[in-house]
């Protein structure tokens, strides 16, 4: 397994330009399914995630031509045909987003089969919420040896729903689902996260109707068929958000390009009050920290948008790790999302988690140490850490890493980042 190792202590200067949303992305290529017309994604990321799920499609019958246009990174989806409607647990166990194929394919031709996603190391994650919204959509589910089978051999038919709490999986599902079902849907007490503002955007494009977008309450009303489109991937905010936090921990001054930071001002004003200096700009932000001067703790709670992002959680308690003071960070969405505390320990960081409580005591230095990637965001909580510990820490399992961010070495590198890849060959990247 690729390791990645850091030496910290050097300050960042320089530009990063942010990519395409890896969590809109995959909700995007699982959305190419409801039309038999072509579908280009441009600006879209090169990922473990998006790899993965474009391996899944073609399983499907999905054409998947990855290419470089006058755009820059674009991916054509061509679903002609849909060939096969199984999604087997081998393919679904990596991703869990993979998942969300069983409405799309639902939608299309009546029937699907897909593997149960299974738990992940931040907590349960049932799709009890998913599963409940189609079949108030009229779908026939069952469940067995780990696979929901469902059908709908009349098509689906619209219907109320108002989700019991906001889940970002169960909405972009469910929508996915509608927008070909017969007469109209209400979904209440919806998730607003940007990326599923660009699915409704793209969805309308390819012929939806849907109002409400960025609202709670989505009324899709069903038509026959949609056609193909071409759609711009929205910027990744929580892509932004790390290396935001990445240019405050070490120090100095980085400009985030190709980025849209309305998108993050949850976690831009706690860096303002920790003291960061955040200057907008015409596509993006300039974050500049004096490095001679120590930021303050400040506490944050995870929401759900536009509050604080728990993806942004794990990256945001780095930067506390050396803050003055003491930083209380609530984790409100996952139940066992603090899984990159011990490992930020093995720095020098002092925290202490109580159940959804995580406080976090800045200490003056911390020290580099082999730690492991448990999740994808703690991941990158870790290389932020790093840039700042004494020594080289390196950070075994990079394959969480490489699902959600793209191209990190080259990016922090050019800011001067003392970072690289170590293959599991030995040889150096
Ligand atoms: C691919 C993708 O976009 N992943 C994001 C998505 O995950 P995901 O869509 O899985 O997150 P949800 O918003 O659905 O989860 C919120 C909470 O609801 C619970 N729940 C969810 C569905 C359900 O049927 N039953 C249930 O109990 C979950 O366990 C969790 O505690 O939103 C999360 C919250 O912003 C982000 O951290 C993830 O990065
Ligand atoms: C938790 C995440 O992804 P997933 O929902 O695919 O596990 C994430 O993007 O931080």
């Amino acid at each position: 397994m690729d390791s990645i190792a850091i030496k910290g202590g050097t300050q960042l200067h320089g530009e990063i330009p942010v990519s395409g949303a890896k969590n809109s992305a995959i909700k995007l290529m699982a959305a190419t399914i409801l039309t038999d017309q072509p579908v280009r994604l441009t600006n879209m990321p090169r990922l473990a995630d998006t790899r993965f799920l474009g391996q899944l499609l073609r399983q499907f019958g999905v054409e998947v031509t990855e290419s470089d246009g006058p755009d820059g990174q674009q991916t054509l989806f061509h679903a002609a045909e849909i060939t096969s409607t199984f999604a087997p647990y081998d393919l679904v166990r990596q991703m869990r987003a993979s998942f969300n194929v069983l409405g799309p394919l639902l939608a299309r031709t009546g029937h699907a089969k897909v593997s149960l996603p299974g738990g992940c190391t931040i907590g349960a994650r049932p799709v009890d919420l998913h599963l409940d919204a189609l079949s108030r959509l009229g779908a026939s589910i069952e469940l067995d040896e780990g696979y929901v089978s469902a059908i709908a051999p009349r098509g689906l038919i619209g219907a109320e729903i108002e989700f019991p709490f906001v889940s970002v999986g169960a909405t972009e599902h469910t929508l996915m689902a509608a927008v070909l079902a017969q007469g109209t849907t209400v979904l209440r007490r919806a998730a607003r996260e940007p990326e599923i503002g660009d699915l409704v955007r793209c969805l309308t494009a390819m012929g939806a109707k849907i109002e409400g977008v960025d609202t709670d309450v989505l009324t899709i009303t069903g038509v026959t068929s949609l056609r193909g489109t071409d759609w711009s991937v929205i910027p990744d905010r929580i892509e932004m958000g790390s290396y935001a936090c990445a240019a405050a921990m070490a120090g100095g001054e980085v400009r985030l390009t190709k980025a849209k930071p309305e998108l993050i001002s949850a976690l831009t004003e706690r860096m303002i009050a920790a003291g960061v200096e955040i200057e907008p700009t015409a596509d993006g932000v300039i974050v500049r920290r004096d490095p001679a001067r120590r930021l303050q703790a400040v506490d944050v709670a995870t929401e759900v948008y536009p509050g604080f992002a728990t993806d942004l959680q794990a990256q945001f308690m780095a930067l506390m790790t050396t803050a003055e003071g003491e930083s209380v960070i609530h984790e409100n969405i996952f139940e066992n999302r603090f899984m990159h505390a011990p490992e930020l320990a093995r720095l020098g960081a002092d925290i202490s988690v109580h159940a959804g409580e995580a406080r976090v005591s800045g200490v003056e230095t911390l020290r580099a140490a082999p730690v492991m990637a448990t999740d994808l965001r703690a991941s990158v909580s870790l290389v932020i850490a790093g840039l700042v510990a004494e020594g080289e820490t390196t950070i075994g399992r990079v394959y969480h890493l490489d699902r959600g961010f793209e191209r990190l070495e080259e990016k922090l590198g050019a800011c001067g980042a003392e970072i690289r890849r170590v293959k599991e060959d030995g040889h150096e990247h």
